[in-house]
Formats: C-alpha cells, sequence, structure tokens
C-alpha cells in the first residue's frame, strides 16, 4: 500500500496478470471442492435440459401440429414443462449452494485480514487512511470471492455451454449453424476493442469509491473540529468534488456496460434475420419451418455464454489486482511480534533499563539519540519537557509499538525485543490521554483489562478512582450502556473509567499519559489520592503538563534534544535553577 497514501490518490489496481495470486486465492476455493462440485453438476442438468426446449418445438412445428397429433403435443407439452421445472430447480440448488461458498469464503479471506489487521504495528496505522484499509477488507474481499466460487463453475460451465449449444444446434441443421457461426468474428471483434475499456471503467469506479470511503470515515471522525472551526461548507465542497469523481465513473461504466449490451443485441438481431432470410428464401422448402426455429432458438442462446466468458475474464483481471491489495495487507510484516528465540517475561518486580537507545518513527529523523536511564523497581518517574520533545515515544518503547534502531530497552535485566509481546504487555498498564470507550456496558469496558474480572473487583477499582459516584448514578449504573468512543460520557467520566480499567490489570510497570488533564480540580485531588495509592509498589511513568500533579514523583526527568536534559527530584531541580525551573516558575506565574 502506498506510503502515506491520502484520500485523494487512486489506489493502483492496473497489475499485469499474476498467476501466483490466483493460485494463493484458490486454497479459499478448494475448501469448498464438494459443494462447487455438486453446483456444478446442477448447472450441467440445468444446461441440457433447458437445450431440449427447441428440439420439442422443432417437433411440434415439423410433425406434431401439421399430423394433428393433439395427444402427443399434449405430451410434448409435458415434456417441456418437466424441462423448464428441472431447470429451474437445478438452477435453485446451484444458486444456493454458490451463495453459502460465496459467503465462506468471504468469512474465511475477511477473518484472515481481520486477524492479521489486528496483529499490524502502530507505524502501519500511523501511515494510512482507516477507509482504504476498509475497503479492502469489505469491498475488495467481496469483489474477489465471486471469481473464486460462481467464477470457477461459470468458466467450465459457459464453455460447455457453447458445446452443447453448438453440437445441438449443428445436429438440427448444419446450413443454418454455420450462419450464425459468421456473427462469432464481429462478436469477437467487439469484445477486444470494448473489453479492456470496460475493464479500466470498472477499476476506475472502484478507486473513486475507496477515494469517497476514506474520505468519509475521516469526516465522520474528525466532525467536532469540523463543526467547531466551521468547516461544514468546504467538507461539502471536498465530498462534492469526490462523489462528482464517482458518479462520474459509475456513468461512464454503465456506458461501456450499455455499448456491449446494445452490441451484444444488435448481432443477435441481424444474426436471427440472416437465418429466417436464408432459411425462408434459400433453403426451404429443403429445411422445415420447425427447423428454422429451432435454430433460431439456439442461435438466441449461443452469445450469451461468450458474452459471460468474456465478463468472466474482465472480472478475473480485477479480481487479480483486487486480490494482489488483499495480499499485500496479508503480507504487510508484522514487525513488532514475537522473535523467534522469544521467550515468556517472567513475573517482573518493574525494573525499567534504557541502554543507549536511538529510535526514530521514520529513518530520516530520530526522535531519541543514546537515551539511557533506569527506573528502579516501585520508583515514579515524571517526564516532562517541550511538545513533541518524545515523552509519548519514550513510553511507547517501554511497551514495544515500536521497535528501536538501536541499544536495548530492559525490564528486570530482560531485553523486551526477545520477550513474548503477550508476557510483556500484560504486565503494563497504560492510559492515554484519549481513552477509547467501546460500545457495551460500562461494567464491560472496565472488565476489557481483565476479562474474568467478578463484579465485586470491577466496583473496588472504581471506588479507588473514584469513579463509583457518577457511575451509580447513571440510569442503570455499572449496566448502562454506553456508545463507541464513550459519546454519552464526559472526557473527565471517560479518564476515570479507563483508569479504573488500567487499576484491574493490577500491571507492575503503569504509564499515565497525560491521565489527568481532563479531571477537574476536584476530581483530582481525589485521584491524586488514588494515584498515590496505585503507584505503591509499581514503577510508573507519568507524563504531564500540569507539573503541581507530579511534584511528588522520585524523579523528573526532562526530555529535550533527543534525550534527557535534566534528572531529578523537584526540589534539586528548583535549586538548579535550569530548564525545569524555567518551566515550573513559567506555568505557576502562568
Ligand atoms: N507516528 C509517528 N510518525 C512519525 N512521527 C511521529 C509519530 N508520532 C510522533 N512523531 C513525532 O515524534 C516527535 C515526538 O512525539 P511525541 O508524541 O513523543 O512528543 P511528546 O513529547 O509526547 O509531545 P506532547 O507533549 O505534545 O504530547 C514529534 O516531533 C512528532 O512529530
Amino acid at each position: 500500500m502506498a506510503k502515506r497514501n491520502r484520500f485523494d490518490v487512486d489506489e493502483s489496481l492496473e497489475t499485469p496478470f499474476n498467476a501466483a495470486h490466483l493460485k494463493r486465492a484458490l486454497v479459499y476455493g478448494k475448501r469448498h471442492v464438494k459443494k462447487m462440485v455438486i453446483a456444478l453438476i446442477c448447472s450441467i442438468i440445468s444446461v441440457l435440459s433447458s437445450l431440449i426446449y427447441p428440439l420439442i418445438l422443432q417437433r411440434a412445428f415439423d410433425v406434431t401440429i401439421p399430423g394433428k397429433k393433439y395427444m402427443e403435443l399434449v405430451g410434448l407439452a409435458v415434456i417441456a414443462l418437466v424441462t423448464i421445472l428441472v431447470s429451474i430447480v437445478m438452477v435453485c440448488i446451484r444458486s444456493r449452494l454458490m451463495v453459502i461458498v460465496g459467503q465462506e469464503i468471504i468469512y474465511d479471506i475477511r477473518k484472515d485480514l481481520f486477524e492479521h489487521l489486528q496483529k499490524l504495528p502502530f507505524q502501519f496505522y500511523d501511515d494510512r487512511p482507516q477507509g482504504k484499509i476498509l475497503t479492502r477488507v469489505i469491498h475488495y474481499v467481496n469483489n474477489v470471492s465471486d471469481i473464486l466460487s460462481n467464477g470457477i463453475i461459470n468458466f467450465f460451465l459457459e464453455i460447455l455451454n457453447i458445446l452443447f449449444i453448438g453440437i445441438f444446434m449443428f445436429a438440427v441443421n448444419v446450413q443454418l449453424s454455420l450462419i450464425v457461426l459468421a456473427g462469432v468474428p464481429i462478436f469477437l471483434g467487439i469484445i477486444f476493442i470494448i473489453k479492456p475499456r470496460q475493464r479500466k471503467a470498472w477499476q476506475n469506479v472502484s478507486n473513486k469509491g475507496a477515494n469517497l470511503n476514506a474520505y468519509t470515515q475521516e469526516s465522520i471522525d474528525g466532525v467536532k473540529v469540523t463543526q467547531l472551526f466551521d468547516r461544514e461548507e468546504r467538507n461539502e465542497e471536498t465530498y462534492e468534488i469526490l462523489s462528482k469523481d464517482q458518479k462520474k465513473a459509475w456513468v461512464g461504466a454503465q456506458y461501456v456496460a450499455n455499448v456491449v449490451w446494445a452490441s451484444v443485441e444488435n448481432i443477435t438481431c441481424w444474426v436471427l434475420g440472416a437465418l429466417y432470410l436464408v432459411g425462408v428464401l434459400v433453403l426451404q422448402p429443403g429445411v422445415s419451418f420447425g427447423t428454422i426455429v429451432a435454430v433460431s432458438n439456439y442461435a438466441s442462446r449461443f452469445w450469451q455464454p461468450l458474452l459471460n466468458l468474456s465478463n468472466l475474464y474482465n472480472n478475473l483481471i480485477n479480481s487479480i489486482a483486487y486480490l494482489e491489495r488483499i495480499f499485500e495487507l496479508m503480507d504487510e510484516p508484522v514487525t513488532v511480534d514475537d522473535a523467534p528465540d522469544a521467550t515468556e517475561l517472567p513475573p517482573i518486580r518493574g525494573r525499567v533499563t534504557f541502554d543507549d537507545v536511538t529510535f526514530g518513527y521514520t529513518p530520516d529523523r530520530n526522535i531519541l539519540e543514546h537515551l539511557s536511564f533506569e527506573a528502579k523497581p516501585g520508583e515514579s518517574i515524571a517526564l516532562v519537557g517541550p511538545t513533541g520533545a518524545g515523552k509519548t515515544t519514550v513510553v511507547n518503547l517501554i511497551s514495544r509499538f515500536y521497535n528501536i534502531n538501536d541499544g536495548k530497552v530492559l525490564i528486570d535485566g530482560h531485553d523486551i525485543a526477545h520477550v513474548t509481546l503477550h508476557s510483556l504487555r500484560s504486565q503494563m498498564g497504560i492510559m492515554l490521554q484519549d481513552s477509547f470507550i467501546f460500545s457495551g456496558t460500562i461494567l464491560d469496558n472496565i472488565r476489557y483489562a481483565k476479562l474474568d474480572a467478578t463484579e465485586e473487583e470491577v466496583k473496588k477499582a472504581c471506588r479507588t478512582v473514584c469513579a463509583d459516584q457518577f457511575i451509580e448514578e447513571m440510569e442503570q449504573g455499572y449496566y448502562t450502556q454506553v456508545n463507541e468512543r464513550g459519546s454519552r460520557l464526559s472526557q473527565g467520566q471517560k479518564q476515570l473509567i479507563a483508569f479504573a480499567r488500567t487499576l484491574l490489570a493490577d500491571p507492575k510497570i503503569l504509564i499515565l499519559d497525560e491521565a489527568t488533564s481532563s479531571i477537574d480540580a476536584k476530581t483530582e485531588k481525589l485521584v491524586q489520592i488514588a494515584i498515590d495509592e496505585l503507584l505503591k509498589g509499581r514503577t510508573s511513568f507519568i507524563i504531564a503538563h500540569r507539573l503541581s500533579t507530579i511534584k511528588n514523583c522520585d524523579k523528573i526527568m526532562v526530555i529535550s534534544d533527543k534525550g534527557i536534559l535534566e534528572c531529578g527530584r523537584h526540589e534539586e531541580l528548583i535549586e538548579k535553577k535550569g530548564a525545569y525551573y524555567k518551566l515550573y516558575t513559567a506555568q505557576i506565574s502562568g
């Protein structure tokens, strides 16, 4: 996926045919071979029974009706009815089977994709619009499922269809059948000219749809900022441009589709006209009327499978492009993963060591260089410094959300690059400024940290962080439903819930990144008492812009210029009259 792909940058779908993608995708189809074979047999029976119908017509027109054999006519009508019924029943069975297979393929691919997406590192999501990822998971997977299920069957079926129609038609009359075949070169000419355009047109529809998705997603996420800055009109303009692009692409694709359809209809008409003219004016009385009717019936069925085959080819080419994008996502390296020799991090005491650590989000810019420090078990460390200095980056590295470029991060002497992520992260509690609330009850949200926690444990955690009062005042207490992102809750309430969630996990290392910034002064005093309790026996890293909240920390580190500018207790740093002193006095006087 193109790095930092924007909502107005088209995905590249123009990829050369790559059989490897198809081969890899067929694995998903292979799991359903049994159902597909039954569906194919049903289709063949359906085709064969429908091909008997023109023969019945021929017999009726040439023999039964002129001979006034009324009983035979009734018999033919019954046979015709049976063939139609058999054909319908077989089509129904096939459709049902293929709907199931199609949905199972969609389920399998999406499951693999979703599982992989869950493992991808922060860096992956930093670089991409969510809407484009969604387009791949939803839209592209839908598209390829059809080719992997129906496509395979249809390919065999359409070839058999052409063969059967040809055999039946030639068996009825060779001369008339040759007239039908004369239309084939014209048909192929049209297909070769128009089809590549049709494929491009549909790719365009897909690209413009993905752009629109990405922008819609971004706009919904940012709707509050949009309204705050009164940007609705500008956003509507952008949306209109993207919508118009999509409309234009759709109309274009439909136009090409209509040209194909009209061309095929045209050929059918010309061929039928020629058939009747030659049949009636030249070949009769050598050729019976029933024969002309039967051949014309086969002739009008002859083009559809040809057209279907060319559509299938188009879909195949498009699907290969979609598959490439899907597999690209599936193959996206899980750069932050368990090393092959990773071991379980045993229960920790909480010593954190940064040993000459260098890190940058991009290769061209280091955020931290040669950073070394140690936090002893149970120590509280405050990280302060100017905006963008790298405070959040330091705590992100402790949880190994990113891989460092150089040096080592050690916990109790274990290099975190060589322990499993689960054993590492399950012993940490991280609370961010933007506390994410999932849809569900408040109880579920707090239990997120420890799924087997009892209700009493949840309530105890809430009492410790003073979240119990507002929760109990809600209409259904702990069972009150909240929406995704917690839109019914205040920012402070969301933080208190997140705080209880973190506490419930009972981590040895605690990270609070601007965790109390949205709590009012009165609540903060209460929470501060809880935090002091909570910090006991845990190593904690606290990032707070309000310096009054970190005065009591064991160590205060001023992060600046890619490293630690100053380090010490509050009183020591104030006495030193350096960077921390300036920050602190500026805030006090402010
Ligand atoms: N995902 C990312 N990709 C690229 N650069 C990033 C990313 N996240 C942060 N940065 C850059 O890294 C630098 C440090 O960011 P960080 O969030 O660690 O700063 P901070 O000290 O926590 O700032 P603040 O006090 O504003 O929260 C900034 O210059 C920022 O632009």
